[in-house]
Order: structure tokens, then sequence, then C-alpha cells
């Protein structure tokens, strides 16, 4: 093939290598010569040569923003199938019977992490699904925590920011995101998970997901149920300790993707079981759990899991930029039978995603490959930046007498759901209540095992923050157990003394350190730096 391409003619091509062409698809002699006065290196290049100016201009706008959360992430294809008879539920066509399969598209994401973040550091992992069915697009978004930290929509930016990047020194920070978990105790319950060993899963084959908000199926008769999805990796669940997941960190940032893109290059196919957790809604109505506040969980006692699919990944993408970073995924994407709830949350996320995907990707996002539905028609929608579909001279307005689509009577939904009340600016207030899931999770649910690696995972991150805001983080633990408050505020001090004393011997071996402040502020668990301190401490224990 090398011979071929040295020896083809003018340009290299020959009848089976076409010729590289510029951008309006001329051939180019020689595509990686520069056109210069003198023909030697220190020639001066001529601003004429069009191929050398396009390939310049094109590498420069190569990039397009990352995604606000959820940056570091990769995608794979393949399908979901119904495994279990729920149509008395829903009228939703891709469910309508047992082996049914619809294709399928999933990205999996950390969330805080950016685009070339380390996979495996303690963080929410992200699953979206993007289901082709045949009345259109419906996607899932889910995380690994069963609880959101929120359920007050403009919380989000304060959320987000908190668990990035101090604004000042672009360092991950430490006492910021304590001090913003302090001031916002309803998330106990998502803090709990985050800092479990299940917020450092072995991979994406290995780690559960949760739709976390209800959502409600629906029957064209008006009728509808309430719904939480629960998705169970068939391989079980599998998490690294917080020691493993900071080796590996460093060792291999990208362990999650190759993990799954290995599996897939093998032919190993990846399976998850999808359960639907039905509730009723005059029950839910009675229940002392909100069913839209999506920090809580529904008990699974009382209301069980239905399995009715399970999601197969068996292919990768043939193009990593083309799949994974133009893919645009929304909770807004729902088909006749899948529909919101008042989730204040969800609520929220209906204008967040398509509008970052606006300014993510262009007004016509829609249009890419990877998010076109097989088949759409709204006259409506218009023009805007890169069009490539813009239905010739169909009209643009509705109702008309010329060809336009039509309505589909076939979908009338009667949504029965009463939302009612006066308007009025409303902010959740934090209740007893809210630590008491958190208090069965630490009580119940972790093993002591579990509860050793839950207080180190703690005492890792927080004694990083300044001395004020651990005791207030101490306090807030101690609403959830008194003892796993006095563990975690030893542990957590130990931690700080052990820092002194490495700080103390580094400063004996004339080693220069940096200043306290700049030295709390680079160690975390979502950067690089992270795995270097975990190493010192290792180092100084020998
Ligand atoms: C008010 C709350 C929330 C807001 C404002 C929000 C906003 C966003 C935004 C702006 C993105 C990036 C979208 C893009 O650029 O394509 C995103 C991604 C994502 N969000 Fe949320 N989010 C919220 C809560 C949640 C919750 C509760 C879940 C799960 C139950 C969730 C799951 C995801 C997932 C899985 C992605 C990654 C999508 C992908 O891989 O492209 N988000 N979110």
């Amino acid at each position: 093939m090398a011979s071929k391409m040295m020896n083809g003619t003018i340009n290299g091509s020959t009848d089976e290598a076409p010729p590289f062409t510029t951008m309006n698809g001329a051939p180019v002699r020689q595509p990686v010569a520069d056109q210069r006065i003198g023909i030697q290196l220190a020639g001066t290049l001529l601003l004429q040569d069009i191929n050398l100016l396009e390939l310049i201009q094109h590498v420069t706008h190569e990039r397009i923003p990352e995604r606000l959360v959820h940056a570091r992430g990769f995608n794979a294809s393949g399908y979901f199938e119904v495994t279990g008879d729920i149509t008395k539920y829903t009228s939703a066509a891709f469910l309508s019977e047992v082996g049914k399969k619809t294709p399928l598209s999933a990205r999996f994401s950390t969330v805080a992490g950016e685009r070339g973040s380390a996979e495996t550091v303690r963080d929410t992992r992200g699953f979206a699904f993007k289901l082709r069915t045949e009345e259109g697009i419906l996607d899932w978004l889910f995380l690994s925590t069963p609880v959101f930290a929120i359920r007050d929509g403009a919380k989000f930016p304060s959320f987000t920011h908190a668990t990035k990047r101090n604004p000042q020194s672009g360092l991950p920070d430490h006492t910021m995101f304590w001090d913003y978990f302090n001031s916002n105790q309803e998330a106990i319950h998502f803090l709990m998970f985050l800092f479990s060993d299940r917020a450092t899963p072995k991979g994406f084959q290995n780690a559960e997901c949760f739709s976390i908000h209800t959502y409600r199926f629906t029957k064209p008769d008006g009728t509808y149920t309430y719904v939480k999805i629960h998705v169970k990796p068939s391989l079980g669940v599998e998490n690294f300790n917080a020691e493993e997941a900071q080796a590996i960190a460093g060792q291999d940032p990208d362990y999650l993707t190759r993990s799954v893109f290995e599996d897939l290059n093998k032919g190993v196919a990846l399976s998850w079981k999808v359960y639907a957790q039905i509730i009723d809604p005059e029950k839910a109505r009675n229940s002392s759990i909100n069913i839209f506040d999506p920090t809580k969980t529904f008990p699974q006692g009382e209301f069980p899991l239905t399995e009715f699919g399970k999601i197969v990944l068996d292919k990768n993408v043939d193009n990593f930029f083309a799949e994974s970073e133009q893919s645009a995924f929304s909770p807004t994407n729902l088909v006749p039978g899948w529909a919101l709830t008042p989730d204040p949350i969800l609520q929220t996320r209906c204008l967040a995603y398509a509008d970052a995907q606006r300014h993510r990707l262009g007004t016509n996002f829609i249009q890419l490959p990877v998010n076109k539905p097989d088949k759409s028609l709204n006259p409506m929608v218009r023009d805007g930046a890169a069009n490539f579909d813009n239905l010739g001279s169909t009209p643009n307005y509705y109702p008309s007498t010329v060809i336009a689509p039509g309505p589909a009577p076939q979908y009338a939904q009667p949504d029965t759901e009463i939302w009612n009340g006066s308007v009025g600016a409303w902010q959740s207030m934090v209740m007893d209540a809210d630590y008491a899931q958190a208090t069965i999770f630490w009580q119940q649910t972790l093993t002591p095992d579990e509860q050793t690696n839950f207080v180190s995972n703690v005492a890792g991150h927080l004694s990083v923050a300044e001395e004020t805001v651990r005791r207030v983080t101490y306090d807030m633990f101690r609403k959830v157990d008194e003892d796993l408050a006095n563990k975690i505020e030893k542990a957590t001090e130990d931690e700080v003394k052990q820092a002194e004393m490495f700080k103390l011997a580094k400063k004996v071996q004339g080693i220069k350190i940096a200043d306290s402040k700049a030295k709390k502020q680079s160690v975390h668990s979502d950067s690089p730096n992270f795995n270097l301190i975990a190493d010192k401490k290792v180092n100084l224990k020998h």
C-alpha cells in the first residue's frame, strides 16, 4: 500500500486510493508540502497555499465545548430487549411484546471531571441510553446513585460549581466542596453513596444505575402509574476501594473506557437487566416520602421491582467524535406511554439539556446523524445555522391547506395528573426526615468492611478542608449517626496530623513544598495530585 501511494499518479493516488483534495474537492499534488519561496527550510511560506491554510484553519476549530457536566465519557451501541410484559401499565410501542428489540446507543460518563480526567476517581457515574423506537427517540439519563443531591432547580449551579474547581486557582478545593454540602444537607443521602465504594466501580459493566426521578407510564385512556427505573449489571456489582481506584487513576486514567472498548472488540457483549418500580399514584399520595423528591428512594419492600427488559451492548463506535462528543441526550426525548412528573429537578432538566446542546453543538444539533430520529416531521422548526434538512417547499406554518403533517389522534393522552396551587417562590427546607434514609444506609446497608472504607474515604477527602468547615461536617454526620460522626472525626483529624508530620518530614529533608493553602487545594480525588499525596502518605507509614 505504501509503495502504491509513493508510486501512484501525480498526487500519489491510484485507481484504488482516491487523491487527497482541498475542501472544494480539487486534487492536492503533495498533501503535506508547503508552498515556499526559496524551496528550502528557511523559505517564506505563501498565503496562496490553500491546502496549508485549510489544514490549519480547520484544526484550530476542531474542538467543541465540553459538556458542563459529564464531560468525560464514551459511547457504544447495541439493543434493548423486552423480557417482561408491562403492557398493562404503558402503551409504549417498543414495550408491546416480550422479545421485541429496539436499537440503542449508550454513553457512559463521570460527572465532575473534565474531558481528559481520570475515570476511576470518586464520582457519580452517568449512564445515558438512546432508544430508537418506532415512535421516536426515548432517552434515559440515569446515574449510579439512586438519589440526587438537590431538589431545588436553582441550586444546580452552586452544586456543580462546588464539586468542580476553585474559581480563583482553577484547582480542586475540598473546603469549597464540604462548605457547600454543610449548607445543603438535603444531599446527605447522596453523600453516603458518594463516599461509599459504590462511587469507584470496577467498570460501567459492574455498576447499577437509576432513573432517580419518578416518571409516569401512561395509557391512551388517560390512566397512569408512577415508575422509577433501576438497572442492574448482569456481571454483578463490583467496586474498587479507594486505594485501588487511586492507583489505577495514576496508571491508566482511561481504565473504564478501555475495559468496555476491549470487551466489545473481543466480541464480549455486556448487559444490564432493567426493572420498573411501579408505584400506584394513590399510594404515593399517602406515603410519608414525597415521590417527587429526588433525594429519596421509595422502599422496595412495599414497591418491588418488576424486571421488564435488558440492555445489551455489542458494538464500539466507529468514530469517537461523531458518535460520542456529538451525541445529545435529554430527558425531554420521550415517546407516547412514557411521561414526565412534577419533580422540580426533572422539570429543571427539561430546559437544561437542549439549551446546553444548542450552545455545544449548534442550533441544528438534532440533525447530526447520531441524534437524528429515523422519522421526524415538524415544518415549523426551520432554518438556523448548518441546516441540512430544511424540508424544501413544505409550508413552514400550521395548519396549511397545502401538504403538511396532520395531528396524530391515536396518541391523544388526556392528562389526568392534577397540578394545582398558588404561584409563589418556595425553597425546600432540610428536615430531620432528610437524614433517615442516610441512617438506614449507614446502619443497615453497608457491611462492616464497607463502613470502614466509608469512614476512611470521607476522612481522606475531608482532611484537606479548612478546620472550621470540617467541624460543621462532623455535625452533619452526627445527624446521621453519632458513632459514624465520631469515627469520621477521629479518622479525619488523624489524617490532618499525619499530613502535618509529612510536611515536617519534608522540611527536615530540605525539600521545598508548597505553602499549606496551596497544598490543601492541590489534593483532590479528581486530580492526579491526589494519587501523589496518597502515595506519599503510604511511604511515610513505611
Ligand atoms: C437540575 C438538575 C440537572 C441539570 C440542570 C442537569 C444538566 C445537565 C447538562 C447541562 C448536561 C450536559 C448536556 C450536554 O451538554 O449534552 C447533563 C448531562 C447529563 N445529565 Fe444532568 N442535569 C441535572 C440533573 C441530572 C440528574 C438528576 C440525572 C440523572 C437522574 C442526570 C443525568 C445526566 C446524564 C447521564 C448526563 C450525560 C449525558 C451524556 O452522556 O451526554 N442529570 N446534565
